[in-house]
């Protein structure tokens, strides 16, 4: 497993809803009892709690305001590094991605405890050994570390903070990790929450799909409490090919709608070439295969081409989630002033496919929009 530990320049925080980029200080840092394979990619990263006993990989000082923070005062329990035999962890959170994750932890010897809002997903894992728990309450109150694989930021919210969330579960020692792709605002709520209740947060949003998910080859994008991180190292390790410490939470969050928004870009730029082709006689096979000689072969293309050209699209990612990805990053762009125009032109592709009646299909169904738009185009 490749670990980075890396920060921006810039952290983001959260102030009255929105994210807002705030200078670090620059200050040398210092490495200390770092794991042999952690690689200080660029400078150092943002301090943990001050009061922890757990030494960190590197140290610096971040812009803070006066008043002590909410963290400071009520993170102090020392987290222990999960192991399998030894940590119980938790998962919410059962659908295509949390499935697949879930199965590694099993597979690598944790006792883990699920929860779903449709319990029937947890049938199974409670098969393969898992504990089926009756809310996300139920499993952090379980569980060491938990984590959660949810739709979007507004399931996040509910799934941690309703009366039987996973806050109401949490206490000293224990953590949260949300690998669910959300915005920093909504990131840095959930942080709070849990922070109030003693316990640590790590946003940790995953690049990679079901089928790095099932071969436990997801990268992961965490920022936030960095004593947790290094305490779950070793279930992430199970799940993952690599792992980025970015910094302040919202930094992992930022990160995935980076990565989406040009993924999701390609994709629509990929669906409008297979659709141009097939107009002009070529052979979508053809195109595939050239563009996969070339310099720009991507492992999305390769994946993702033969289907679309055989309009099939199970779903591994779904579009849904893709829009919503694109809408955030273009709110993310809207923020800081960023024009984001090719975006936003394939964002409203996504909507119309979702119109169509596509939101779970897979993301590559916005092929569907792209054919549909040239032949309105071509009835005009
Ligand atoms: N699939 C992929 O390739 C990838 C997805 N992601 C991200 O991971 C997250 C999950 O994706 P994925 O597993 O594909 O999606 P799914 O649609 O398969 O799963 C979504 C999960 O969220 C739950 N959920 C939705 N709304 C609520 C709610 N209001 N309260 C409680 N639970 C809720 C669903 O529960 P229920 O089963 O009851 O509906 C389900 O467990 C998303 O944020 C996505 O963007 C990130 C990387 C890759
Ligand atoms: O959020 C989904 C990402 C899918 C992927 O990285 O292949």
């Amino acid at each position: 497993m490749r670990t980075i530990v890396t920060h921006s320049g810039l952290a983001p925080v959260a102030l009255a809803g929105r994210t807002t980029p705030v200078p670090l200080l620059p200050r040398s840092s210092r490495s200390c009892a770092a794991k042999s394979r952690t690689l200080h990619a660029a400078g150092p990263s943002t301090t943990p709690f001050s009061g922890s006993s757990t030494p960190c990989c590197v140290r610096q000082s971040v812009f803070r305001p006066s008043r002590p923070s909410a963290r400071l005062a009520t993170c102090r329990a020392a987290l222990e590094e999960a192991a399998p035999g030894k940590t119980v962890l938790g998962f919410v959170g059962i659908g295509i991605m949390g499935l697949a994750m879930t199965r590694n932890l099993l597979k690598a010897g944790y006792e883990v405890v699920v929860w779903n809002r449709n319990p029937d997903k947890c049938k199974p894992l409670e098969q393969e050994g898992a504990k089926v728990a009756s809310s996300p309450r139920e499993v952090a109150a379980a569980a060491s570390y938990t984590f959660a694989m949810l739709s979007d930021p507004e399931a996040a919210v509910d799934v941690a903070m309703r009366p039987d969330g996973v806050v109401a579960g949490l206490s000293p020692g224990k953590g949260y990790i949300d690998v669910s792709t959300v915005d920093a605002a909504t990131s840095s709520a959930i942080a709070a929450a849990v922070r109030s209740a003693g316990a640590a947060f790590l946003e940790a949003p995953v690049s990679g799909s079901k089928g790095p998910a099932e071969q436990g080859k997801l990268i992961f994008l965490t920022a936030g409490d960095q004593e947790l991180f290094s305490a779950v190292s070793p279930p992430l390790d199970c799940m993952g090919k690599a792992k980025f410490f970015l910094g302040a939470e919202g930094a992992g969050a930022n990160m995935k709608l980076v990565v989406n928004m040009i993924m999701g870009a390609m994709m629509t730029s990929f669906a409008e070439g297979l659709a141009l082709a097939d107009k002009v006689g070529l052979r979508q096979q053809d195109v595939i295969e050239v563009v996969g000689l070339g310099a720009i072969a991507a492992p999305m293309f390769a994946l993702k081409g033969p289907t679309m050209a055989a309009r099939s699209y199970a779903p591994a990612f779904p579009l849904k989630h893709q829009q919503k990805d694109m809408r955030l990053a273009l709110a993310l762009g809207d923020e800081v002033a960023q024009p984001l125009p090719m975006a936003a032109a394939a964002n409203a592709l996504y909507i119309a496919a979702r119109r169509q009646g596509l939101a779970d299909a897979d993301f590559s169904a916005v092929m569907e929009a792209v054919a549909e738009q040239k032949a309105e185009e071509a009835a005009k």
